[in-house]
């Protein structure tokens, strides 16, 4: 089911930092919002999850950093617990060991607290919490800048794969172009507080037409660039 938001927006301290967006999100979509430092994406990505969640869609978000997700004190078993009652599902009842396989993390001790993982791991963790309930769409603002280059990577990869087979949509915030040019099939680009430009990867970095995506594509071959 494609999912559709008119007019969203956001004033915070007498400023429109989101000026009224519409967008079109198709099922299995893996759409990339890239754009200068301020120019609203999170701001975005919020409010879309807002509206989604209250008109009933199942849309989960990946933050970024795996701190703003895990509690330090709690185990990841009592983590996994909490997001299976979020979404009041049975303990137990979710397919842990399908995620953890594809995510690569089934060897984690889920007796352990957060900080008995390695970052990767716990990111890697986070994802799997969010896709427990099969959400419609999966938000990820910035998910591996904790993350070193090829965890990074590794992490992208793996999300991916685990991906293909479901009707998630996914919906990336980043800064990074060089992580998100293989693996989203759309871009959409933002500039103070507006969406300025969406279309194919492959086009809006070759032959970009605003300023803010000829700024962010410009004097760089991302497609070509190994992860
Ligand atoms: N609660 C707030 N009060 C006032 N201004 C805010 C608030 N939240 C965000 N802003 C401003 O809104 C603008 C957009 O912020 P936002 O975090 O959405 O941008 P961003 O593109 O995600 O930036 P970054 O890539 O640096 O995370 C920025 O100028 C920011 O300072």
């Amino acid at each position: 089911m494609t999912l559709n938001v008119t007019g969203l927006s956001a004033v915070r301290s007498g400023r429109t930092i989101l000026h009224p967006t519409t967008l079109e999100i198709p099922p299995r979509s893996r759409i990339g919002l890239v754009g200068a430092s301020g120019s609203g994406k999170s701001t975005l990505g919020h409010v879309l999850i807002d509206d989604l969640r209250a008109r009933g869609y199942n849309v989960a978000h990946v933050p970024q950093s795996p701190d703003e997700a895990l509690d330090p004190l709690r185990s990841m078993a009592f983590h996994w617990r909490e997001a299976e009652m979020a979404l009041g599902l049975a303990t137990g009842s979710t397919d842990r060991v399908g995620l953890f396989r594809a995510l690569k993390i089934e060897g984690g001790d889920m007796r352990k607290r957060p900080w008995g993982w390695s970052r990767g791991m716990q990111q890697r963790f986070v994802i799997a919490m969010a896709l427990i309930g099969a959400p419609d769409l999966i938000v990820l603002d910035e998910p591996t800048s904790a993350l070193d280059p090829v965890v990074a990577a590794t992490t992208m990869d793996l999300l991916s794969v685990t991906l293909k087979d479901r009707n998630t949509a996914m919906l990336l915030i980043t800064h990074d172009l060089g992580l998100a040019a293989r693996r989203v099939d759309t871009l959409m680009v933002m500039d103070e507080g507006r969406l300025v430009e969406r279309g194919r990867t492959e086009d809006i970095l070759e032959n970009p037409q605003t300023r803010a995506a000829k700024s962010l594509s410009a004097h760089r071959s991302w497609l070509a660039l190994p992860c």
